[in-house]
């Protein structure tokens, strides 16, 4: 589903150049909740953005979907992409409603999300996905800003998944969450992939919760690839046992519970045809 090959890029100003990322190579399927890990500075943000189009990449190719992203199909790639925030990046005057219909501005028309004039089918849509990441319908109506940090991020990530993605990339989404409310929405994003079959990218910066929820770990040190296997491999790995790093040492999804695509409402993209 995503693909990179020998992905890198740096940065440069008149000092020096920095290389965030180096030569990276990986894949990631539907399905799969994947953590990336790395000390502060180790490209971890930077791979999310080169993968999500922000940025430009110097060399190698990153794929999406078997299409290869450049710049003339970046943006039709990016609505393929569901993004989750670390600061949520809600519109907080908006409704929580108005808020996961942000995730369908590409297929509503211009005028009519101005005028935030959703159709029956789209507000049906965004009410069920407000429910399904743990929200009542209440909130539906209530302005973003006026609801728990935990309730924003299970709002954005509502937003991500109206969107129907392939991909989810997630930039440290628990990190101005308390533990116990960290812990709820990286379960929801754990049940993205496995539930709505999506490729989740996670970064974060705790290991025990790496472990805890990670379908495979993903390891960058110095813009480089250091790690790429299960949790308890990784355990290993940075513990110093068991040797050298395990490379593409990804579990079998096999036996998973996989509920069906037609269990879910249509998304606003659908909805419009
Ligand atoms: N726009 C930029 N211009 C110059 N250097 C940059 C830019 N963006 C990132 N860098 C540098 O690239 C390296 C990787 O940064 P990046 O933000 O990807 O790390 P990170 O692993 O996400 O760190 P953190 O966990 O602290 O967010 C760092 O040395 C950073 O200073």
């Amino acid at each position: 589903m995503l693909s990179l090959n020998s992905v890198s890029k740096s940065f440069s100003d008149r000092k020096e150049t920095v290389r965030a990322v180096q030569n990276v190579s990986l894949e990631i399927e539907r399905g799969e909740f994947c953590v990336m890990l790395g000390h502060s500075g180790a490209g971890k943000s930077t791979l999310l953005k080169l993968i999500s189009g922000q940025i430009d990449l110097d060399e190698g190719q990153i794929t999406i979907d078997g299409q290869p992203l450049s710049r003339r199909n970046r943006r039709q790639l990016q609505h393929r992409i569901g993004m989750v925030h670390q600061h949520f990046e809600l519109v907080e005057r908006l409704s929580c409603l108005d808020n996961v219909m942000l995730g369908c501005l590409p297929w509503v028309p211009w005028r009519r999300s101005v005028l935030r004039n959703w159709n029956r089918l789209e507000r049906a849509a965004a009410c069920h996905w407000l429910q399904r990441v743990g929200l009542e319908p209440g909130h539906a109506s209530r302005p973003a800003g006026q609801i728990s940090g935990g309730q924003q991020q299970r709002v954005a990530i509502a937003r991500a998944l109206i969107r129907r993605p392939s991909l989810i990339l997630a930039d440290e989404p628990v990190a101005s969450l308390d533990p116990q409310t960290g812990r709820s929405i990286l379960t929801l994003l754990r049940d993205a992939a496995h539930q709505v079959n999506i490729a989740v990218l996670c970064n974060l910066h705790q290991p025990e919760m790496a472990q805890e929820f990670a379908d495979r770990i993903i390891e960058l040190s110095h813009g480089k690839l250091q790690f790429d296997g299960t949790p308890a491999a990784w355990s290993c790995h940075a513990r110093g046992v068991g040797g050298a790093p395990v490379a593409n040492d990804t579990i079998s999804r096999k036996g998973r519970p996989h509920f069906g695509e037609q269990a879910f409402p249509p998304s606003c993209e659908q909805a419009k045809r």
